[in-house]
């Protein structure tokens, strides 16, 4: 997978005094669906904020090292060239609809770089489609749910067609049942439309089925980057992370330690299930074979 997003020793502190990100260096793969991890106060964020220029264009700061976006620097564009490859979901999406009613949200955007009238149309009803809001056009914004309006942010964000979505902290207000949909969702994204998806998720367990890298911050620097196993070991290392690990990790750990062999690296409960069943019997095949010796 080619590089889209390229941090080179990066560093950014607020108002050149608060250090939130300090020589990171970190590639997001094109096509990769790359999670940000970490305590708070250790940088996600502000992660997310570099990728779409708006650190430092917006939360001005002082900046070290270079971060490249599909090959540009993003303190050589203006955050709204940027936004033509990158869509951020912040957190407080509700703080991004700006409109009435669920069409002229998605419009909104396109109707500001001067789309024309059929073009707008087309791409309101294509990332509706996106989102599974489509019948819901003429709705406002305010007689949504939760995760519609969720949903109708990211649309709005897709609209412009961006080869990248970042998103911080998507599902934090979202019910179990949500945010599970919402990733279903943005996995669907991240391998049918090839979106490069960059996301903050304190819940691995959430992201665990669909986390091509994994990237673990700890006071604004990397502890730990790469395939989700590699960096759940190291997690599982440290007294202070292995509580944040998923379920199915404690349990496969602790299997390992009581069954004294290794387990795949599961990412699903039915990779566990498998496994377990397997080694169940086996091992009732050798109690048996024992008994009868
Ligand atoms: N607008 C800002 N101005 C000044 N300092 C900030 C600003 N935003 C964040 N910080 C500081 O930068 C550091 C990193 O914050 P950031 O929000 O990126 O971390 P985070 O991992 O996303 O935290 P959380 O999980 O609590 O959201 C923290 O010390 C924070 O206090």
């Amino acid at each position: 997978m080619n590089p889209v997003v390229t941090f080179n020793a990066f560093s950014f502190s607020y108002g050149g005094k608060i250090q939130a990100l300090n020589n990171i260096s970190l590639t997001v793969p094109a096509g990769s669906f790359t999670v940000i991890t970490g305590d708070g106060g250790s940088g996600k964020t502000t992660l997310c904020l570099a990728i779409a220029g708006l650190a430092p264009h917006y939360f001005g700061g002082a900046v070290g090292g270079s971060l490249l976006v599909n090959g540009v620097n993003t303190l050589q564009r203006q955050v709204a060239e940027l936004a033509e490859t990158v869509g951020i979901v912040l957190e407080d999406y509700e703080s991004q609809l700006v409109t009435m009613t669920v069409e002229e949200e998605v419009a909104f955007s396109l109707e500001n770089r001067g789309a024309a009238p059929a073009e707008i149309s087309r791409r309101v009803q294509e990332a509706l489609a996106m989102v599974g809001l489509t019948g819901q056009e003429r709705k406002e914004i305010a007689a949504l749910s939760g995760g519609q309006r969720q949903r109708l942010a990211i649309a709005a964000v897709l609209a412009t067609r961006p080869s990248i979505l970042v998103l911080d902290e998507a599902a934090s207000a979202l019910d179990p049942e949500g945010a599970a949909e919402l990733y279903t969702l943005l996995s669907e994204l991240n391998r049918q439309n090839h979106l490069t998806v960059v996301l903050v998720e304190h819940d691995l367990a959430k992201v665990l089925p669909y986390a091509t890298q994994l990237v673990l911050l700890q006071e604004g620097s990397i502890a730990a980057a790469g395939p989700a196993a590699k960096v759940l070991r190291h997690m599982a290392c440290q007294d202070s992370y292995r509580e944040g690990l998923p379920a199915l990790w404690t349990l496969k750990l602790y299997m390992e330690q009581t069954a004294g062999q290794p387990f795949g690296d599961w990412r699903q409960e039915d990779e566990a299930i498998f496994e377990l069943v397997r080694y169940m019997t086996q091992a009732n095949e050798v109690s048996k074979n024992a008994r009868t010796a």
